[in-house]
């Protein structure tokens, strides 16, 4: 597993696309998404991988605990008919166990692989004391909760009916007993209202979703909990309830208020976790996760906020009821910190300087996530990048999105038997195309995402599919020889090698090889379209009254250069052969009079009359002498003073 396999979920198929071997290489458990610091900070045999699936308020309590995850939102559709369940907190947990499930399942069918552990949680606040109430102390007291039945709810119906009709449509609470986010401003008051002066519970129900694949397939092991923390609320006026709506607040909140700020005023005592209410039971999660996986390392506990802080000793899963969530967010900052100057324990004597430091082995043994360099992301997809760029051209190259637009979604055994390639391979590109979010996988077969469907076949409006193909056939050889043509200044020798021409030119001229010429045409076209109009609107030419765009080509920047400066006249100067195959890319319209094409060349022939000469994206690819008796021409026939 290398780093960027740690990082990137398709550089382990693109590694798997190259061994070309029978048996995915990444198969089974060890799949790695996102970070591998979750491993280290949780156990050696830790899951390494969490993705939480929608509580974006708890984020900053599990980045406290050291542990990293990826948030991905679930979209499982809360629509569970609470009814059914015998308890509120049995609907929350069911809740946060479909959202973590849903999150499982499309991750793994994107990547093909499952992820470690998903995480799903769901906070609900009860009205507690009104269902004792409701149910005549019968069904619902105390500290349990017994299953109650529609009908010993029935009373609380009448208060609640212009509320479920606010709701439009959405599922009632348990007969009004589950308080969720407030619809509207009315909604929140009557929801602060039924908690002013009582008590009641803040349940939030976790599921902890373990993941494993087999043969393609997704198992799935789910441990869930939930945790219950009882909330007094004070006396309070309706004026401050009104003042504490109107601060916006309570509209994305359970029960319409959130302890950790505003809302704190209106509690007047706590019974349990007060990060429960928050969002997320650290606490009880860190519990099951020891149960789950063993506790973690003293070393892969959460480092102290400031060097003079020392590092809390306590085990994390003895007490957490005391966190300041605002600290807790700040966290991870601090931490980032205490990696790059090897923290205030030992990073620089690991290090292996002055006297005390340890031997390597010991300093391999300490290393701790804390002392370990921030992880070097950019540089590993750096590393790795050819290969998605090969995949992508490969897959252009076959024309693979050109078949699947036409007839997607097909299995890849289709794909393969249409385009007369091995089932294997084309299985295998098509699921890094997948990965590198080209294409999109589902039960019916691969599709092209919208990005694919847009640049990558190979006709369309804003087609790069040419410039793909042309980056295969050119760039790709040039880019292979580039440490020969480093070490003996051979560049010249590798390009002429590659493209055929002469002196070594990427554009095409009159020594290049015929059946190269449409794609040359269509690459830079395809690329011009993209750029022209930032190129135009790059400065401000508005004092020109003719320009001429010196091998122009297809005419894409002329023509934007029309469009923003409707006074200007634009000639497009390019080979014979270029201009000829105009007319398969010029627009048609009133834009078209204010451009002319004139063939001819550049080196050769006169240059036509203009105030303004722009050489789009020819440069760039020729030799120094060659630039240099293009710009001499163009400098002879400017106009002084222009
Ligand atoms: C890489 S393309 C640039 C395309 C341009 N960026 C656009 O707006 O589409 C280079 C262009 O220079 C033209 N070219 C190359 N050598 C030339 C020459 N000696 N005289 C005129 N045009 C030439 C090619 O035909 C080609 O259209």
């Amino acid at each position: 597993m290398s780093p960027l396999q740690a990082r990137q979920p398709w550089a382990a198929q693109l590694r798997a696309l190259g061994e070309n071997s029978g048996d995915s290489a990444e198969s089974g458990r060890g799949t790695v998404h996102g970070e591998g610091h979750t491993h280290r900070t949780l156990a050696r045999a830790g899951p390494r991988c969490i993705f939480l699936t929608n509580q974006q308020d708890s984020s900053p309590l599990l980045l406290f605990q050291g542990l990293k995850f990826e948030v991905v939102p679930s979209q499982f559709k809360e629509t569970l008919r609470k009814a059914s369940f015998p308890t509120p907190y049995a609907y929350a947990v069911e809740t946060a166990k479909q959202k973590a499930l849903e999150v499982a399942r499309r991750m793994h069918q994107k990547d093909l692989r499952a992820p470690d552990i998903v995480i799903g949680a769901d906070t609900i606040v009860t009205d507690g004391k009104q269902a004792v109430r409701c149910c005549r102390g019968g069904a619902w007291g105390g500290e349990k909760y017994i299953p109650v039945c529609k009908q010993n709810l029935v009373h609380t119906r009448s208060q609640q009916r212009s509320l479920q009709q606010r709701r439009r449509g959405k599922p009632q609470a348990i007969e009004g007993l589950i308080l969720e986010k407030p619809v509207d401003r009315q909604d929140a008051y009557s929801m602060l209202s039924r908690l002013n002066g009582k008590e009641h519970s803040v349940f939030t129900g976790v599921a902890i979703v373990r993941c494993f694949s087999q043969d393609g397939r997704l198992d799935v092991d789910v441990s869930e909990f939930h945790e219950e923390t009882t909330v007094q609320f004070a006396q309070l006026s309706d004026e401050l309830l009104w003042d504490y709506i109107d601060s916006g607040e309570p509209m994305d909140k359970a029960g319409g208020y959130g302890i950790q700020s505003l809302g704190s005023m209106l509690v007047q005592q706590i019974r349990g976790d007060v990060l429960n209410v928050v969002g997320f039971p650290l606490n009880h999660f860190c519990r099951k996760m020891a149960e789950l996986h063993g506790p973690p390392r003293p070393e892969h506990r959460p480092p102290a906020r400031h060097e003079s802080e020392s590092v809390p000793t306590t085990d994390p899963s003895e007490s957490l009821g005391d966190v300041d969530t605002e600290g807790a967010g700040s966290h991870p900052a601090s931490r980032d910190e205490g990696r790059s100057h090897g923290g205030a324990q030992g990073g620089a004597q690991a290090g292996g300087h002055g006297p005390e430091a340890p031997s390597s082995q010991d300093a391999d043994h300490d290393r701790t996530a804390d002392t370990l360099p921030p992880f070097p992301t950019g540089l590993l997809e750096l590393i790795d990048g050819f290969k998605a760029s090969k995949a992508l051209f490969t897959a252009c190259k076959l024309k693979v999105f050109d078949l699947l637009q036409d007839e997607g979604p097909l299995r890849a055994v289709d794909v393969a038997s249409k385009l007369d390639t091995s089932e294997c391979g084309t299985g295998r590109l098509l699921d890094v195309c997948v990965a590198l979010g080209l294409l999109e996988k589902s039960d019916r077969g691969y599709r092209n995402t919208e990005l694919a469907g847009r640049h990558l076949l190979s006709h369309g409006e804003h087609s790069l599919h040419s410039l793909a193909v042309l980056c295969d056939d050119l760039d790709w050889p040039h880019v292979s020889c580039l440490e020969r043509a480093v070490r003996a200044g051979a560049a010249a020798d590798c390009r002429r090698r590659a493209s055929g021409t002469e002196d070594g030119a990427v554009c095409p001229d009159s020594s290049q090889s015929p059946d190269r010429k449409p794609w040359f045409s269509g690459a830079a076209h395809g690329l011009a379209r993209l750029t022209a109009h930032q190129v135009a609107t790059a400065f401000d030419l508005s004092r020109f009254s003719s320009a001429c765009t010196l091998g122009g080509c297809m005419g894409a920047l002329a023509h934007e250069l029309a469009r923003e400066y409707p006074g200007l006249r634009v000639t497009v100067f390019d080979l014979r052969e270029a201009i000829e195959r105009v007319a398969c890319f010029q627009p048609t319209g009133r834009l078209t009079e204010q451009v002319s094409f004139v063939p001819g060349d550049f080196l050769k022939d006169r240059l036509p009359e203009a105030d303004l000469y722009v050489v789009p994206g020819v440069l760039q690819g020729w030799p120094d002498d060659k630039a240099h008796e293009l710009l001499s021409r163009i400098s002879g026939s400017c106009h002084p003073g222009m």
